[in-house]
């Protein structure tokens, strides 16, 4: 069994491909639309579409702008080389640090958080071995 991938209802489709390809640094895989259910999709990761590198689906129903959060939602987690660096750059681009880096509470791991345009929270959490990886935020 592999992770494939997570999926997200979001209000503006474009607004949020431009959130995670622009500040987030994820290359935009593949898109489509439903006419008969009236929803579209968007597929976005680090990777280029193989197999081994899990996607976020990012899926706008249409003439739905928002949603309610509610209180079950976490986070999803990305690997950076440094958490640092990276929230200045997601700042430099407009994005929302809301929890600046720092370790976590009663440990040594170095974690930041950021919030999408809907409100959805990304966990970076600052790993040597996702340096020179090459994609996304350096
Ligand atoms: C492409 C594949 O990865 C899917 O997730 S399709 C699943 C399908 N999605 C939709 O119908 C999108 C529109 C729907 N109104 C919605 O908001 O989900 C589906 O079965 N969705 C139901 C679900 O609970 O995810
Ligand atoms: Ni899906």
């Amino acid at each position: 069994m592999r992770l494939l991938h997570t999926m997200l209802r979001v209000g503006n489709l474009q607004r949020s491909i431009d959130f995670y390809t622009q500040v987030l640094g994820m290359n935009l895989l593949r898109t489509s639309e439903n006419p008969e259910y009236k929803y579209s999709l968007a597929f976005l990761g680090f990777g280029n579409g193989n197999p081994e590198q899990a996607e976020i689906e990012l899926t706008y129903n249409w003439g739905t702008d928002s949603y309610e959060m509610g209180t079950a939602y976490g986070h999803i987690a990305l690997g950076v080389p440094d958490a640092y660096a990276a929230c200045d750059k997601i700042k430099a681009a407009g994005g929302n640090v809301t929890r600046e880096p720092g370790p976590v509470k009663g440990g040594t791991t170095v974690i930041a958080f950021v919030t999408d345009p809907d409100g959805y929270k990304i966990e970076l959490i600052q790993r040597k071995d996702d340096a020179g990886t090459g994609q996304g935020l350096r």
